[in-house]
């Protein structure tokens, strides 16, 4: 170990004050104290937990979410945010790293519904609350008689919305579900093939300045090789579409033994067509294939006719 990496003497994790976020926050505090750290949380808002009452893809998107948490990390208030990488934007800002991927929980979309057990038991024209771009096309695609209608904010609101009675049935992460004890909401997971999940989703991303090499070394331990090659694949299909969340776009990978198995599906902005989807897999042990293989994908769905969007920086 070199003088610049010694251990840090306390580390303080900036989040978001959802119950998600800060369960994720507080479950990386455990395993860093369980390592011997001292760590402690920087709760804050963010422009994304302001503003309710618009659609994410018309607001400036993911980055929302993150970039009061970089500014901690920047004035040096705090030392990483943990994030759900779902909502991490696919190109971080100058001297921003992702430090760590963990372990992915369950990445499928759940079906939540206090009245019907399945998709397949919603009556035509019933009323599916989802805000996602991806979600509403590959529910559309599935069943083109539901009514979908906007549903958003934290997971305990859209639940509570979807109790007063406002929609048949609400789809959400599974994992967001299950990290806060709420599986028994839970009526049916998606199979993937049919709801394709979210680039990243699932997994949690710890972001620090590129130049705190002390933190980076206190979280590599904390890092699943395998999950961070899968969602860095997912991640390059995203870029090279320019994916932000006002594209409906999927990715989704899966190893067998060293093989990395994608699929992708993409939807223009008005959900007006059917989504193209592709395959690909490849052999992945490092991060150069995993981004190779994103690419390739990418490359499949523009053959087959998606259009990549402009990315906008923000
Ligand atoms: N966009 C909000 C968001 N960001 C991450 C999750 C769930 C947890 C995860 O995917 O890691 C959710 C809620 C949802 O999509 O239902």
């Amino acid at each position: 170990m070199n003088s610049e990496s010694s251990t840090p003497a306390s580390i303080v994790i900036a989040t978001r004050e959802s119950q998600l976020a800060l369960w994720q926050a507080e479950h990386v505090q455990a395993i860093l104290r369980g390592r011997g750290h001292s760590v402690e949380l920087l709760g804050m808002t963010t422009k994304g937990d302001q503003i309710l009452d618009r659609a994410l893809s018309k607001v400036g998107g993911k980055g929302l979410f993150v970039k009061e948490l970089e500014v901690a990390l920047e004035e040096g208030r705090a030392d990483m945010a943990v994030h759900s990488l779902k909502d991490v934007p696919m190109e971080l800002p100058k001297g921003f790293v992702l430090a760590c991927v963990m372990t992915r929980e369950d990445p499928r979309d759940a079906f939540v519904s206090n009245k019907y057990a399945s998709l397949d038991e919603l009556p035509q024209g019933a009323v599916v609350g989802t805000s996602s771009l991806r979600r509403q096309a590959l529910l559309q695609a599935l069943r083109p008689d539901l009514k979908i209608e906007a549903l958003r904010g934290n997971v305990n609101t859209r639940l509570r919305k979807l109790d007063e009675g406002l929609y048949d049935a609400i789809v959400l992460a599974a994992a967001g579900l299950m990290r806060l004890g709420l599986s028994d909401r839970i009526r049916t997971k998606f199979d993937p093939a049919q709801m394709l999940p979210a680039a990243g989703q699932g997994a949690l991303g710890i972001e620090v300045r590129a130049d705190r090499q002390d933190i980076i070394d206190a979280l590599a331990p904390l890092a699943d090789q395998s999950t961070w090659l899968t969602v860095t694949a997912e991640r390059a299909v995203s870029r090279c579409m320019g994916g932000s969340c006002s594209m409906p776009l999927a990715a989704f990978g899966r190893f067998e033994g060293d093989t990395l198995h994608m699929d992708a599906a993409w939807g223009d902005m008005e959900g007006s067509q059917a989504m193209v989807r592709v395959q690909a897999s490849a052999v992945v042990k490092d991060f150069a294939a995993a981004n190779a293989l994103g690419e390739s994908l990418a490359a499949k769905l523009q053959a087959a006719g998606a259009v990549p969007a402009s990315t906008k920086p923000d």
